[in-house]
């Protein structure tokens, strides 16, 4: 069994204040698509936001044949690191992916390759040729991941890699990775252009 966290906290500035979270994307809210996506390849899904959005994220999913449970932020603005604890902290299964709500390319083959290589590791993460960990789209052993958040927000770091620090994680390369899915799975929406973007491809 397994579940999936979409990380929703964010205040979209890049997007100009509009939450991205619920933004049209071809006819359905981004974080919708990303739900559906993710729901192929694991048996739950937990969305973390913050209290005021809830209702709009809600609304957005209303209708869809996903489950969802919410895991709102103890206190909102503290980061990702937060977002992944508080939603990690909601998880009953061993392993979680982790994906940030801006992701609607996420494709359910790689979430069930991350699944498979997280085995006995604290972690499974992306790591492109460009040196950059893909920490929101990574599967990771729930409880051991959360106490590394929580041990990162308690020294006052806010970066997610602070965390990866904390666990015993293993990197999964580009090869590996493009053996099942597009590169284009890692893209994500900040702005109003990426959005138009994306829906171009989407609506072809
Ligand atoms: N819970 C929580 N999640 C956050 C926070 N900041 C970012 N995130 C989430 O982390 C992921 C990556 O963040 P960004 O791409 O920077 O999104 P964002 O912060 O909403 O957008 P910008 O304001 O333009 O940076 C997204 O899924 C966000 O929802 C936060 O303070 N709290
Ligand atoms: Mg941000």
């Amino acid at each position: 069994m397994s579940t999936a966290v979409i990380l929703a906290g964010g205040r979209s500035t890049r997007f100009g204040n509009r939450d991205k979270a619920v933004a049209d994307l071809a006819g359905t809210p981004i974080i919708r698509r990303v739900a559906e996506s993710v729901d192929e390849a694991v048996d739950a899904v937990v969305i973390n936001c913050r209290a005021d959005q809830r209702a709009a994220i809600e609304s957005a999913m209303e209708g869809s044949r996903t489950p969802i449970r919410y895991a709102e932020d103890e206190r909102p603005d503290e980061g990702p690191v937060a977002g992944m604890l508080a939603g990690l902290r909601a998880v009953d299964t061993e392993y979680a992916f982790v994906v940030a709500c801006d992701m609607p390319f996420v494709q359910p083959l790689l979430i069930e390759y991350l699944f498979e290589r997280a085995v006995g590791h604290d972690a499974a993460v992306p790591r492109l040729d460009d040196g950059w960990f893909q920490t929101t789209q990574a599967v990771y052993r729930a409880a051991a991941m959360a106490d590394a958040c929580q041990a990162t927000l308690d020294a006052g770091e806010r970066k997610v890699t602070a965390a990866l620090d904390r666990i015993e994680y293993i990197t999964v390369g580009e090869a590996a990775i493009r053996e099942h899915a597009s590169l284009r799975t890692f893209e994500n929406i900040n702005t109003r252009e990426e959005l138009a973007e994306a829906a171009a491809a989407f609506e072809t």
